[in-house]
This record gives C-alpha cells, structure tokens and sequence, in this order.
C-alpha cells in the first residue's frame, strides 16, 4: 500500500447551488474523524485549513443567470491556488466540499502539475451544464463542462486559460439526473458514462474495472477522484441538497473506493455536497470518511 502525505483542504462555499448549509460540509467531515481515520491506515496527514469565502461588493455586477459568480470565482480561484503549492510539495490534496462547483478550483489547481488529468466523476448528475443549458443557474451544475472549457469565461479561466481535461478523460459514474444539454454534450464530446442502468446491469466490479482499465489506456499522469455524496442513494447520504432515488449502494461504494486503491491511479481527491443541515445526525460526513477510508487503504483483514 502507498504511504502518502495528505493535505486536507476544507472549502465552506455554498454559493454555488441554491441551499445553505453546505458550506459546514467541511467541519461535518472533519468531525467524522477523517484525519485520525487516514493517519491509522498509516499516511501521514496535515490540515491546511479553510480557503476563505467571502460575499463580494461589487456595484457593477455583470448580467448572467448564473448564482452568485464572483463569490464562486473568488473562493475557486484561492482554491486553485492552494491545490498548486500542496501538489509543488510533493503532497497529495485531499479536498473537503462545499457545494461540486469548488471542483473548478481543485481541476484548475491541478493542472500545474498533471498535464495530461483523468476524472473520475461519481455523482447522480453529469455536471456538464452551461449558463445556456442550465435549468437552475446554479454552479455546482456545471463543474465538469467548465473543466472542459465550456461555460462563462469568468470560470473557464480560473488560475489558467482554457480547458483543463480532455473530455476523453473524464469518466462519470453512477449517473441518473442528466438534463437535455448534458445528454447533448456527453454524445457530442463521446464522454465516458456509467449510468445506474450500466451498474445495476453489469454491476460495480465489472463497472469500475472498465473504468480504471479505460483510464490506464490514456496515458494519464495523473487521476483526480470527485465524489459527489449525492452518488449515493439518499438513503445511505440524506445529507445532500440534490438528492435523487435510485443510487449507488453503500457496499458498492465501498468496492469502488476499494477497486481504486487497488489500481494505484488516483491522485487527489475531493469529496462534496455534505450539507450537515439536512443530515440525519452527521450520517452523511460518517459515510463520506468511511468511503476515504476504503480509498486510502483500509482492508476488512
Ligand atoms: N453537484 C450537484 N449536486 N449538481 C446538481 C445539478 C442539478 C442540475 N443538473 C442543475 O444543473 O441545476
Ligand atoms: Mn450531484
Ligand atoms: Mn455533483
């Protein structure tokens, strides 16, 4: 098993959807043990704190249906920022949500160093909205079509300009709410997705080997994993603010953090959406550290 040096980063934003709370997502996921958790295992662990979010005064706010953009703008941009100089350290960036549109910040952060980045995206949505095909205005929908270059300027050259991963390179896993302009984008770009149908039918493990064999034949010199806890089926993550039925199951979670490890391919990390206002006594941020468990290395025997 590797040894790493992890470095946490909480990032309290919430401005990037429509319901509050998500911004404690941070502090609900260190109290969950997730630093004793990862140090058991045998990494060596350092908290680098929150990034700071803040409500920005601007009189001259430009047109857009898209919520509170200069806050999400200011707090990913710092976010990339801090991913940077962790991954110059050597470390590996460990991030903790806050809404899925801080993904901006960690993809951006990262390509510093990876040049060539694969995604694993696991989450009930794509993320793949623009401000032309989003139904709700919301950032946190459109993190992954950012990444890829498409969407305001404002984000698409967040740290550096342009498109921060090839959109042969993304894989998305465990999709089930995907909006008419996603379906468009994933046919158009031949995104990689894993629906729940791929799941239920062939199952994780055959799921996950396809995805990690399909990332290996890229050439990557590196694989980020963001996990959206909304993947989940909200019986297993109540604590999230778009939560939709039908979900992965939290033994499959398991596997898949599991088959990860295994495979050695992942990078860094992040993992959103734990809204502690909505959680049933914190169950969600408890999930959330026992999947960073299984993906650190932790075995039954
Ligand atoms: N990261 C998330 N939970 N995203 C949910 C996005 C929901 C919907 N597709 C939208 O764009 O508004
Ligand atoms: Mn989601
Ligand atoms: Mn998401």
């Amino acid at each position: 098993m590797r040894k790493l040096d992890i470095s946490i980063i909480g990032v309290p934003l919430d401005y990037g959807q429509s319901r509050r709370g998500v911004d404690m997502g941070p502090s609900a996921i260190r109290y969950a043990g997730a630093m004793k958790r990862l140090e058991a295992i045998g990494h060596s662990l350092q908290d680098e704190g929150d990034i700071q979010v803040s409500v920005i005064e601007n009189k001259n706010r430009e047109e857009t249906n898209l919520k509170n953009l200069e806050e999400v703008v200011q707090a990913t941009s710092e976010l990339a920022n801090r991913v940077s100089r962790v991954i110059e350290n050597g470390r590996f960036p460990l991030v903790f949500g806050g809404d899925h549109s801080i993904a901006i910040g960690t993809l951006a952060g990262l390509t510093s160093k990876y040049k060539n980045l694969g995604v694993i995206w696991y989450d009930a949505h794509a993320d793949l909205n623009t401000a032309e095909t989003s139904p709700s205005g919301n950032i946190h929908g459109m993190p992954l079509a950012v990444s890829m270059g498409l969407g305001h300027e404002k984000l698409v050259n967040i740290f550096t300009d342009g498109q921060k991963v090839k959109p042969e390179n993304i894989v998305i896993i465990g999709a089930r709410s995907v909006d008419p302009g996603e379906r468009a984008l994933i046919k158009k770009r031949g995104i990689k997705v894993y629906t729940m149908h791929e799941i239920d039918r062939d199952g994780m493990s055959s799921v996950m080997k396809e995805a990690i064999e399909y990332l290996k034949c890229r050439n990557l010199d590196g694989v980020h994993l963001s996990l959206d806890l909304d993947g989940l089926d909200p019986l297993y993550t109540p604590g999230v603010g778009t939560p939709v039925p039908g979900g992965i199951s939290y033994r499959e979670s398991h596997l898949a953090m599991e088959m990860l490890e295994d495979s050695g391919v992942i990078t860094s990390a992040e993992f959103v959406e734990v809204n502690p206002i909505l959680d049933e006594k914190n169950k969600t941020a408890d999930v959330a550290v026992g999947l960073m468990g299984s993906l650190f290395g932790e075995k039954l025997l």
